[in-house]
């Protein structure tokens, strides 16, 4: 927005907008929607009608209306939308609106391309014109989505339909380096367009950030922000918003969970679900086929299908985020014919930024995880969509090849199913999805008509001597092989995902790889179950012991093995939110190890607490193989697991244990009588001032948090934060040890038991 010439100008400006509002404020109460009904349903206004006032004082009726120009909205607004190109509104526009722009909670669901984004921009926009905020007013508004490029996108919408708007906006997203210099300017923003966790950041972080005027609250892909994965960011958030608000929630898969409803404190929100009479839950336009590829012929086909339409954008998703790697790293080797990009959530975010926009201007194809499989809308339109790993789910499969077919545009999509899999064309087809199954045909392999084998040349290329300089790409087709068995290990329907129907041998080889990788994981309850196919996996039984050896380092990362795999969690986003909802992480999975040689340990059962107290240290026996705690009191662990004490050891052990107990006793008597004194303090100075202070009150508060903090330090301080097995063995053993009075015949027995316990 050009600054006004003149103060003459300014005050010209300023009056008009006055008026503006006036009008627009009038016209939004005269027309109000029913509350619950759907502006769909009107009739339109005809075609000449007159808009906004009319001559004998009424106003034209805007729900229903087709056009934006039809709507109770500022010219800035409109100016922008024409120059953007937007007249006529999509369905979601039309039925959401109405009811949006007169101050309602909105939660809109339509299907993928069909202009949500619109549908809460303009009420954003138009709710603080209105209310005449300024850069000097704050955060008026914030928009949450749950991806970087998602967010990014979202703000050059804002961007250029409010260019004539005199709001700051500002984006703000994980994974830039400037956070300073955002702290800085944070406060001077009205709309902020931003991900979770650096929301969160800047409200934890930075002085006198600010939220508590805050108008409109949004969360993009609303379903997925409300999931577990994001649940405590949310509430975090949440909890530090004002509850008199206007709130929008867009979906294309929207959650109706009162309890999520709850969560944000929505008020009689209009349920706008403008497809829910639809035969189909995806676009009309999509023509969607599956067909059965065995997990070892993935990669011949993806192969083929990419030599067979070089020129076709092609956006194709994978599991993991080494699975991405791998395979655009060896495809690249092998020169396809086409320009191969990737995106995965562990590239630098510059990186990131750069692949989505080189993606949307040039015909290519992207290898990418989940974190494009949200609300991207890649500028030129995807041709394909290739899922050559299945989808976690329907809604993820629905946002996946919502990718193409957007808005007017067709586009085509493919997915990979190993007949393992076939239960998720079932579930796909009773949700509405139009899917037809295929058997490989012109359709798929369009000029070669035939599977070009890529194996054999992967494993040339994994053969080949390792240049320093170049990708080890025979390890990136290690972490592929061990990141995709895992990730369907930790699927919680096991209808669609089961790991030991998986013919591992055949997958192994069809990367590349001259051997099987040896591999660890998976559930107790799959021992003794034949793995399909003549697999390598060997089970071995669940040994303490397995979990104490050192972590190998990566020759290419000079990383821990066990460092690389938690980073591929990270990556993740979108996955881990589900796969904990499920128990995949949880502590609940029954995870054994099946050991295939590579004995790889948890980085985090390594890492050695200073502030352990005496005699929980981890030792290492002459094999290098660790003991537990309780074993050093032991003088000897014969094999057949019998144990027998050293008395003097036991009792001494006992003995100052309690005696640490005592000390932080009193320590911790000491430092509550230390509290309440400066609460009592407190509240002295306060009645003498003779009125309740808000800050002490939160000083109040925080003591008391911070105290809750020490007391949990404390406590943790007795258990060993490397296992949470390890972690209520040893309140056990606490518990024991506060109980003085037992004898030293009780303290062996106990001991012995823990000490079999923990052998077992
Ligand atoms: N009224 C409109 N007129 C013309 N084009 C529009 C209109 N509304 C939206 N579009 C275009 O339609 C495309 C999809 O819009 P948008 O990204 O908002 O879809 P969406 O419903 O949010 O999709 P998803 O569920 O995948 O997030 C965009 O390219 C956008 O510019």
């Amino acid at each position: 927005m050009r600054p006004p010439k003149s103060r003459e100008s300014r005050k010209q400006k300023r009056l008009s907008e006055v008026q503006e509002i006036e009008l627009l404020e009038s016209w939004i109460q005269n027309g109000r929607p029913e509350s619950g009904s759907n502006p769909l349903s009107l009739p339109p206004p005809p075609k000449d009608a007159p808009v906004g006032r009319i001559d004998d004082g009424t106003f034209s009726a805007y729900a229903g209306s087709q056009r934006f120009d039809q709507l109770p909205v500022s010219q800035k607004t409109k100016d922008g939308l024409k120059e953007a190109k937007f007249t006529k509104m999509t369905e979601i526009q039309r039925a959401s609106l109405p009811h949006s722009l007169c101050g309602r909670d909105i939660l809109g669901a339509a299907k993928t391309g069909s202009g949500k984004t619109l549908a809460f921009i303009i009420p954003v926009i138009e709710k603080l014109y209105r209310a005449r905020w300024g850069p000097e007013d704050g955060v008026g508004s914030i928009i949450i989505s749950p991806t970087r490029e998602l967010a990014a996108q979202l703000f050059d919408v804002l961007k250029s339909v409010g260019k004539h708007h005199n709001v700051s906006a500002g984006l703000l997203i994980g994974g830039r380096k400037d956070i300073d210099t955002e702290k800085e300017h944070v406060n001077d923003l009205n709309i902020l367009v931003c991900t979770p966790g650096r929301l969160l950041q800047h409200m934890d972080e930075t002085p006198n950030f600010d939220c508590s005027q805050l108008q409109v609250l949004v969360l993009d892909e609303a379903d997925r922000i409300l999931d577990v994965g994001f649940k405590k960011a949310l509430n975090a958030i949440v909890s530090q918003l004002p509850k008199h608000r206007q709130t929008f929630l867009f979906s294309a898969t929207q959650t109706k969970s009162v309890q999520d409803l709850a969560r944000l404190s929505l008020k009689d929100p209009e349920y706008l679900s403008v497809h829910d009479e639809s035969v189909t839950a995806t676009p009309n336009r999509l023509h969607q086929t599956a067909i059965i590829v065995p997990l070892d012929q993935k990669l011949d086909m993806l192969w083929s299908f990419i030599k067979s339409h070089l020129n076709s954008k092609i956006l194709v998703f994978l599991s993991t985020c080494k699975q991405v790697r791998f395979v655009f790293e060896a495809f690249k080797k092998l020169h396809p014919g086409i320009p191969l990009k990737c995106l995965h959530g562990r590239m630098k975010q510059e990186r990131r930024m750069g692949i989505y926009s080189q993606f949307c201007e040039t015909r290519s194809v992207l290898f990418s995880t989940d974190v494009a499989s949200r609300g991207l809308d890649f500028n030129k339109a995807v041709d394909w969509v290739v899922q050559v790993d299945c989808p976690e789910d329907v809604a993820a499969y629905i946002h996946r090849v919502g990718r193409t077919a957007r808005y007017l545009s067709g586009g085509k999509s493919v997915l990979f199913l190993m007949p393992s899999e076939m239960k998720m064309l079932e579930k796909l087809q009773e949700k509405k999805i139009p899917i037809q199954f295929i058997k490989v045909s012109c359709v798929i392999l369009a000029n070669t008509k035939r599977l070009q084998p890529v194996s054999g040349l992967l494993a040339a290329l994994l053969a080949k001597k390792d240049d320093k300089k170049e990708v080890d790409l025979r390890h990136l087709a290690h972490r592929a092989f061990i990141t995709y068995l895992r990730s369907i290990h930790k699927h919680r329907d096991k209808e669609v995902f089961d790991v030991m129907k998986l013919p591992i041998e055949e997958f192994s080889a069809s990367l590349g790889l001259p051997m099987t990788p040896k591999i660890r994981f998976l559930n107790q309850k799959s021992k003794g179950k034949q793995v399909s196919g003549e697999s390598s996996l060997r089970e071995e039984n669940y040994s303490k012991e397995n979990l104490f050896e050192l972590p190998r380092e990566c020759p290419v990362t000079g990383k821990l093995e066990e460092e690389e795999e938690e980073e591929e969690e990270v990556d993740k986003d979108f996955l881990s939110a589900k796969e904990t909802a499920h128990g995949g992480q949880g502590k609940s999975t029954e995870i054994a190890d099946i050991e295939l040689g590579t004995r790889i340990l948890k980085k985090k059962k390594l890492k050695i607490n200073v502030h352990r107290p005496v005699g929980t240290r981890v030792v290492f026996d002459d094999e290098g193989n660790t003991l537990p705690p309780l074993a050093t009191l032991a003088d000897r662990i014969s094999g057949d697991g019998s144990v027998q004490l050293d008395e003097d050891r036991v009792s001494k052990r006992y003995a100052n244990l309690r005696e640490e107990l005592k000390e932080e006793d009193k320590e911790d008597k000491l430092l509550d009588r230390q509290r309440r004194k400066e609460k009592r303090m407190k509240e002295k100075m306060k009645r003498r001032r003779g009125r309740k202070d808000e800050d002490d009150i939160e000083g109040e508060e925080d003591l008391s948090g911070s105290d809750g903090d020490r007391t949990n330090k404390r406590s943790k301080k007795y258990f060993d934060s490397d296992s949470d097995d390890a972690e209520s063995k040893r309140d056990k053993d606490n518990s024991t040890i506060n109980a003085n009075s037992i004898s030293l015949k009780e303290q062996e027995e106990l001991a012995l038991k823990l000490l079999s316990s923990m052998h077992s």
